[in-house]
């Protein structure tokens, strides 16, 4: 076999942190969330949003919770800047919302930056440059040092514009752009010096931002760096540090998870992880995933279908019907094991007093972010008895009996196999109906008497007197018992010389009121050995007995 060609790759190198404390913490509350779909989301579609999407996706963003809130980079395009403008112009952004904006350290960036924000009452001016070696060498052929003069030069003039602009409310956020692919000392010497212009303090801090601008490393080695940073900055306790991870090995989420408890404060990321490349951090996915281990989350995804529809439209992405928590089938089991095990957690779920969600395969309870049970089972090739049962009573109100499981199942496992294809619940129905309630030949119920005589001394008799349709003809008989099944029975018996006997029976009410129709279930085996159910519908539950019964017969004739 031809290797591939992977020698052209370098292992990344592992971090000197021998005490590392991150393994053994747990994240107990929500990070700071920053979303950035309006500027990183924004700036990787082909078509980026124009105003009104922005407009659209801003208020979604607001709905959910965000409370911080990166709305462009009002320097890079027009409607970047007017973006800005008509957000503060038409007081669109709530007193509780700081929205931050992106500029690269460079002057003329920085002061239209500015321009943008005039008049905000509360922003983060948000500069970057990057530091990683492989740009200071390919993009600026520039050396550490004056790699670092950019930042202090940018951190300078941000300063320094805020005190002209008189803005009170503006907040600084700086990023050593491609944190990872960064010396870890040479970072924090970069961050050092930014701190030194800023002169942060704990009722002013400053946001010092580490992203994973290409995700490098495995996300244990990632939180090693968040460790290793947090543990070394200087006046920890003056800077906010915030993690921006991108998912290019598929691990945004679970590096933003490591480093959250390697001691980062703050998580910036993007609606289902729209982003350059393989996107960014999905904050939808972390913030759940905090939620299903009981912490509150600060964002709101009770109707994660309406968010979804929402950034499908601004965006022009399409949501993958795996993605956690929202895609189409994340909460569906086709497979039989699983459908069995989630229809008998549901039920247990309904008599557990804790109140926990504890049901198999499924991690969250799907109403929980506004999702129905509709589609929890769905019907293929690979389900099983226990799916189809589970989708006759939900959608249906059949409760059918636990033995007659098989019988159906491997009715509707016939007809997957032959199709290949999902089955959905109203071809189950059409397929109960044929198999069970349509069934009229050879025997057809067309009239049927019931009387019931009870005798002074207790004793009680039922005559059924009924005029059956038997393969064509019609004939009536009448027979004596102690209940209308009974009299039924040895009626038939006796005029048809059929001979069979009752294996069990079941029954429940199908709807509620006056209207209410009654389903029975009756296994009956035939002296030849052969047995099946029969099912009956009827407003009377006599009625629906003996429509069961010959419904069972009728199949076993068939
Ligand atoms: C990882 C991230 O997501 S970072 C954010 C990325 N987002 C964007 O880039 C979207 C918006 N960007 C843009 O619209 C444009 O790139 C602008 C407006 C920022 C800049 O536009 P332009 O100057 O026309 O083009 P361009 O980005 O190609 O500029 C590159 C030049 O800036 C230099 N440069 C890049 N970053 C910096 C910096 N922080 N400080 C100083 N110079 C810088 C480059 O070295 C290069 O210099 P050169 O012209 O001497 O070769
Ligand atoms: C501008 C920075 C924060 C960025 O988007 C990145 O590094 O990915
Ligand atoms: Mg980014």
């Amino acid at each position: 076999m031809k290797s591939m060609n992977f020698h052209r790759y370098r292992q990344f190198p592992g971090i000197n942190l021998s005490d590392r404390q991150w393994p053994s913490k747990t994240i107990t509350k929500a990070p700071i969330w920053c979303s950035v779909d309006l500027r990183d989301g924004n700036q990787a579609l082909r078509i980026p949003m124009n105003l009104e999407e922005k407009l659209q996706m801003f208020d979604l963003l607001v709905e959910v919770g965000f409370k911080e809130i990166e709305i462009g980079f009002p320097s890079a395009a027009q409607v970047e800047y007017d973006f800005a403008r008509v957000l503060i112009e038409e007081n669109r952004i709530p007193e509780d919302v700081t929205v931050q904006v992106l500029t690269q350290a460079r002057e003329h960036l920085i002061r239209k930056t500015y321009d943008a924000l005039e008049g905000v009452h509360k922003a983060i001016v948000h500069f970057y440059n990057s530091t990683s070696t492989l740009q200071r060498d390919v993009v600026f052929h520039m050396n550490q040092e004056q790699i670092k003069q950019i930042a202090v030069e940018g951190a300078k003039l941000v300063k320094s514009l805020k005190e002209e602009y008189g803005n009170p409310g503006i907040r600084f956020e700086y990023s050593p752009e491609s944190f990872t692919g960064t010396e870890l000392d040479y970072a924090l010497e970069v961050c050092h010096a930014v701190m030194d212009v800023f002169e942060p303090t704990p009722d002013n801090k400053l946001i010092l931002n580490l992203p994973a601008t290409v995700e490098m490393s495995t996300a244990n080695l990632h939180a090693d760096q968040i460790e290793w940073f947090c543990r070394h900055i200087r006046n920890r306790e003056s800077v906010l540090i915030s993690l921006h991870t991108h998912n290019d090995r598929g691990t945004a989420v679970a590096a933003a998870e490591l480093a959250v408890m390697a001691g980062a404060d703050r998580v910036e990321g993007t609606l289902f992880g729209n982003g350059e490349r393989t996107g960014n951090m999905d904050i939808v996915t972390m913030s759940l995933n905090l939620f299903s281990q009981g912490v509150d989350p600060k964002l709101d995804f009770s109707n994660i279908n309406r968010v979804r529809d929402i950034y499908e439209a601004c965006t022009r992405m399409n949501v993958h019907q795996r993605h956690p928590y929202v895609g189409e089938l994340v909460y569906t089991a086709f497979s039989g094991s699983h459908q069995d095990a989630i229809n008998k957690g549901m039920k247990a779920q309904e008599t557990r007093e804790d109140n926990f969600w504890d049901v198999p395969y499924l991690p969250i309870d799907p109403q929980d972010v506004g999702r129905t049970y509709q589609s929890i089972i769905r019907i293929n090739s690979q389900s099983g008895k226990g799916g189809v049962a589970y989708i006759m009573e939900r959608e249906f109100g059949y409760k059918l009996p636990k033995a007659m499981h098989p019988e159906f199942g491997r009715i509707i496992q016939q007809i997957t196999d032959q199709t290949g294809d999902e089955l959905p619940p109203h071809e189950i129905w059409k397929a109960f109906e044929q198999e069970y309630l349509n069934r009229t030949y050879p025997y057809h119920l067309r009239e049927c008497h019931i009387q019931m005589n009870a005798s002074e001394e207790g004793a009680s008799d039922t005559i059924v007197k009924a005029v059956v349709g038997i393969n064509g003809d019609v004939v009536e008989f009448e027979g004596k018992g102690n209940g209308p099944i009974d009299a039924f029975v040895k009626g038939f018996n006796q005029y048809s010389n059929v001979h069979f006997s009752l294996e069990s029976y079941s029954e429940h009410d199908i709807d509620h009121g006056s209207d209410a129709r009654a389903a029975a279930y009756i296994n009956i085996r035939k002296s030849s050995g052969r047995s099946a159910f029969g099912v009956g519908v009827d407003r009377n539950i006599n009625l629906a007995s003996i429509k069961a019964i010959l419904s069972a017969l009728n199949r076993l004739e068939a």
